[in-house]
């Protein structure tokens, strides 16, 4: 998907949510465990009652890969029927990979070429030669983490490198990689107050920004300081939409859920135009 087509889609939803399909068979209700693959009939049910309030939908991996082939069946099952049945939806593998050039090739094919996603979390941490192979796929998006919501982001992101923080440098350095405007970044919502400053550096990137919700970011705060003239934002919320509730009812309290953020969202995009 080219990034105008995502722009375009935001326009006619009224909305840049991005919902995770974080999907942990403790939290999904029971009464779904009887069926053939419990995971893809969640997401199918969330899918079905939520692709017309958001623009984006995002796997995390690790909660298919814990359930071994079922779960990658599963993933693989949830990305063929959105790219069937919602083609104009942007899709993201957070899979936070990266590694030696040869490598991440292997990864790019897997989720670019094999699962068809329209874009992948990755990790700037073995610099260059780990992210181009991802950057080199035509109208495919690399998100590379920046600026993260957990705690742990002070430990090393924050920290000054030469004359600046190290998640500045991640950024002004990936601007210098071979096809880097398939590049987006991931900044945590619990970061907001960085946005301003994040903008300076890439006032037209798309960013990535979970944490509203189960983590306590605030919508608000992030597109005050994180919003440009495309909006340039897909705000994630996980646990906080497709936990709802653990009833029978689980859909209908997801959509409401969206609801509510798509809502928030409308009045804040009347606030660039
Ligand atoms: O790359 C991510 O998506 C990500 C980066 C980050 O800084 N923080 C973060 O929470 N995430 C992911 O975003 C999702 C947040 O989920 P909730 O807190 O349930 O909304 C999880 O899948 C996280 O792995």
């Amino acid at each position: 998907m080219t990034t105008q087509q995502l722009i375009n889609q935001i326009q006619k939803k009224k909305s840049f949510l991005c919902i995770g399909l974080d999907v942990d068979l403790n939290k999904i209700p029971q009464h779904l465990l009887t069926e053939e693959d419990p995971i893809f009939s969640f997401n199918k049910a969330i899918i079905d009652a939520t692709h017309h309030l958001c623009v984006a939908y995002k796997p995390n991996t690790a909660f298919y890969e814990a359930y071994g082939l079922k779960g990658w069946k599963a993933l693989e099952k949830t990305i063929n029927y959105l790219n069937q049945n919602h083609p104009e939806i942007f899709t993201i593998a957070d899979a936070k990979r990266g590694d030696i050039g040869n490598t991440s090739s292997m990864y790019a094919k897997a989720f670019f070429e094999d699962l068809a996603f329209d874009s992948i979390t990755v990790a700037p941490y073995m610099g260059k030669d780990s992210v181009e192979p991802f950057l080199a796929f035509k109208n495919k998006h690399t998100i590379l983490l920046a600026l993260t919501s957990n705690a742990g982001a002070f430990d090393f992101q924050t920290k000054t490198l030469g004359s600046q923080e190290l998640y500045k440098e991640v950024i002004k350095v990936s601007k210098t990689y071979k096809n880097s405007e398939n590049l987006m970044y991931v900044v945590g919502a619990t970061k907001a107050e960085y946005l301003a400053d994040i903008r300076q550096l890439i006032p037209n990137q798309f960013l990535l920004v979970p944490g509203v919700g189960a983590q306590g970011g605030s919508l608000q705060e992030v597109c005050k300081y994180g919003m440009n003239s495309n909006v340039g934002l897909l705000i994630n919320s996980s646990r906080g939409v497709i936990y709802a509730s653990d009833k029978k009812d689980f859909a209908i309290a997801a959509a409401a859920k969206a609801r509510e953020l798509q809502q928030e969202m409308e009045i804040q995009l009347k606030l660039i135009v």
